[in-house]
């Protein structure tokens, strides 16, 4: 390459741009850069792929504005840009934005949000009148910001797939929590959906683990954060019950689903969620004896005074990783699912 050069005024030694083996130039290599929001996650991830995270400013002005500079060239570089738009959400997602934009503007040849927590998910439709749907208004956002693709782990209705006119990649973190549930060897499962809009979700876990029978709890809600859980449809009398559900903010849906679980005769009760968004009362509702475990995954970091004795954390960040790099090589994504 770059033979078209006068080669006796520039050795190849002395180009800053060489052929890496695959015969892809180097300035169009891989790149990652980690919000503020889950540093350790995006470390992990890195060592996944072998590459360390790119250096990053960010920095707030004495006005509280958000400053982010890129470290080195990205020019024609592919970007992945790790950042769950968890707690403290409108910041997460603004430094998102504005880490997007500095991309953009920096020449990146792609750019891809990864968003292993999609916030405001739940503002997925009016379920009144005049009211946003937020969910939607931060895919234009991000999109407009200049994201070439998304990568998000358990959406909270996979349809804000179709908020975005870019390509998404929506991936799942129930492998890990299968591989860990296997190694327990539990018997007699019975898998729940706390909610109508879990079932989708439990009923693909059950027929992961065996077929396993599935229930589910009919949820109600009087009220925002207020969960009201009215009945149990299916058998789950002297049975291990496996609820599973995206998220737990509160614990209100998964701690009185646990209650009703335990009032119909479940055995044991184990709570299964890809995302620890743990708002108070969580933390206490959790400990409070209903379940054997909490099993969560890290897209969310849980500070140290959020965790208590039943809780286990799980890692998404090698399946993050080899997701990143098979969106990077143009391989099937889905494959690792199957
Ligand atoms: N972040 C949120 N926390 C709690 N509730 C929220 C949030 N964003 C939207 N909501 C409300 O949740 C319900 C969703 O309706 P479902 O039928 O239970 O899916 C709705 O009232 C939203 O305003
Ligand atoms: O821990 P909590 O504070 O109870 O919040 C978490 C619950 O809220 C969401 O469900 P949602 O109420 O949107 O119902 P849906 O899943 O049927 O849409 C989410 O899917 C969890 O089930
Ligand atoms: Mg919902
Ligand atoms: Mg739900």
């Amino acid at each position: 390459m770059n033979a078209h050069r006068g080669s006796a005024v520039l050795s190849s030694a002395s180009l800053k741009v060489q052929p890496d083996i695959t015969g892809v130039t180097e300035n169009h290599r891989l790149r990652l850069f980690s919000g503020s929001a889950n540093v350790p996650l995006s470390q992990e991830v890195a060592r996944y792929l072998g590459m360390d995270l790119g250096p990053m400013i960010r920095k707030r002005f004495a006005d509280g504005e958000l400053y982010v500079q890129i470290q080195e060239s990205i020019r024609g570089c592919d970007v992945y840009l790790i950042q769950p738009t968890c707690k403290p959400v409108n910041d997460n997602l603004m430094e998102l934005l504005i880490m997007v934009d500095a991309c953009r503007r920096a020449s990146a040849r792609q750019i891809t949000a990864v968003i292993p927590y999609y916030g405001y998910a739940r503002a997925d439709r009016k379920t009144a009148g005049r009211e946003s749907i937020t969910a939607k208004l931060v895919a234009n956002l991000i999109t407009k910001a200049g994201a070439s693709r998304v990568l998000a782990m358990d959406l909270h209705s996979a349809q804000i797939q179709g908020y975005f006119d870019i390509p998404f990649d929506h991936v799942y973190g129930s492998p890990v929590i299968f591989d860990y549930l296997a190694s327990k060897q539990l018997s007699d499962i019975v898998v729940v959906s706390p909610d109508v809009g879990g079932v989708a979700r439990a009923r693909a876990f059950a027929k992961k683990l065996d077929d396993a029978p599935l229930a589910i709890i009919d949820k109600r809600r009087q009220a925002h954060n207020v969960a009201e859980v009215m009945n149990v449809i299916g058998d789950v009398k002297g049975k291990t019950a496996i609820l599973v559900d995206d998220m737990i903010d509160t614990g209100g849906t998964i701690t009185e689903g646990a209650r009703l679980l335990r009032q119909q005769g479940a055995r044991q009760v184990y709570a299964c969620a890809t995302h620890a968004v743990f708002s108070p009362p969580a933390k206490e509702r959790l400990s409070s004896g209903l379940f054997e475990e909490v099993i969560v995954t890290n897209t969310i970091p849980i500070p140290e005074c959020d965790r208590f004795p039943q809780l286990v954390t799980l890692s998404v960040a090698n399946l993050l990783g080899e997701t990143i790099w098979r969106i990077h090589e143009d391989t099937s994504v889905s494959s690792m699912f199957r």
